[in-house]
């Protein structure tokens, strides 16, 4: 079954809770940084796996020492589920192990 879109109030509750996240109504998005390249990149890598184990997938853009991931939830026509606020979470659960900031 589809999740049910979030209201904006909603989504900027939970947001709240994720700093660092914010979003422009359509998507949630967050920028991390880092000390250097590889980092960055060994980040995208375990998102990529945690994409896999939720079914649920970001873009994410990778720059030097900067990974910015965006969410929104396709099967509902690219709004903000509670699917993309539960990526965020697992996402902010790993960021400071890889020297995220
Ligand atoms: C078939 C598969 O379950 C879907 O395409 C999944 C995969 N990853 C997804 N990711 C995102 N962000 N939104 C979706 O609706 C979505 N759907």
């Amino acid at each position: 079954m589809a999740p049910e879109p979030l209201t904006r109030q909603q989504t900027d509750d939970a947001l709240a809770e994720l700093p660092g996240w914010s979003t422009d109504g359509d998507s949630i998005s967050r920028t991390y940084s880092f000390a250097k390249h590889l980092p960055a990149a060994a980040m995208v890598v375990h998102v990529a796996a945690i994409q896999e184990e939720l079914n649920h997938h970001s873009e994410m853009s990778l720059g030097y020492n900067k990974l910015s991931v965006t969410v929104n939830t396709h099967s509902v026509g690219g709004q903000v589920t509670a699917k993309d606020i539960e990526l965020a979470r697992r996402i902010e659960e790993i960021a400071a192990g890889h020297g995220a900031s």
